[in-house]
């Protein structure tokens, strides 16, 4: 099996999705690309996570034919590799429909970073790419025209992209910029949210780039 630990990080990391109640049933993808190969593996489009193997996982080249998979790749797989192609840095991109998040996103509205966490983990406010329709040549552009340096942006109408290096830090921003939406939501619900300075959300991104946990 090509990618096989790959693979395996994609459907961990889809397996958190559901965990940490990002996606419901099919919603969302995951995928990851594999820096020396350059293949990309990616979650099956419609299929419930819980279940799957490592196997169920589909290969892909930056072309997006598949290399190696039983199942047709995601909806969203012209994004995904749209953003590979165009960003050397970015190894993981995944999707989701996060319920504050997206609420954002229905409102087509950036989330102010009003919280550390957002600093931390996002790299500061959460843009908002314009609404493109699913499945299209569209998406991958709008999201590259606004996420810049930050780790998510909401998609207008729709949802979430999360990205990083790896799987792992993909998956940290897609769970952390939920947790800071909630709180978002619920100090709007009370009262206006204060954002933090641009001097305090460098810090605060600094520490967690070079110096948190075990570094
Ligand atoms: O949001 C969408 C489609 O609107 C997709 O993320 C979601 O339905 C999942 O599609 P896939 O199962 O990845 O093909």
């Amino acid at each position: 099996m090509l990618l096989e630990n790959l693979r395996k990080q994609v459907l961990d990391a889809a397996l958190n999705l559901i965990k940490y109640r990002l996606v419901t049933l099919t919603g969302g993808n995951v995928s990851g690309r594999d820096p020396e190969t350059g293949l990309v593996a990616i979650t099956p489009s419609g299929m419930e996570y819980e279940g799957l193997t490592p196997e169920d996982i589909v290969v892909l080249d930056l072309n997006g034919n598949i290399v190696e998979g039983k199942w047709k790749p995601s909806v969203d797989t012209k994004f995904h590799i749209y953003i590979y192609k165009n960003r050397r840095d970015i190894n993981s991109v995944i999707h989701t429909h996060s319920t504050f998040a997206s609420c954002f996103a229905a409102l087509n509205e950036e989330i102010p970073c009003v919280v550390t966490t957002l600093a931390n983990e996002v790299g500061g406010s959460v843009p908002v790419a314009r609404y493109t329709p699913v499945g299209t040549d569209e998406m991958g552009p709008a999201i590259l025209e606004v996420i810049g340096d930050k780790r998510a942006c909401l998609l207008a109408n729709h949802g979430v992209v999360a990205v990083g290096p790896d799987v792992r830090h993909a998956l940290v921003a897609a769970v952390m910029l939920e947790d800071a939406a909630k709180v978002y939501f619920a100090a709007r619900c009370i009262g206006k949210p204060i954002e933090l300075p641009e001097s305090e959300v460098i810090k605060a991104k600094e520490l967690f780039l070079y110096k948190y946990g075990q570094k």
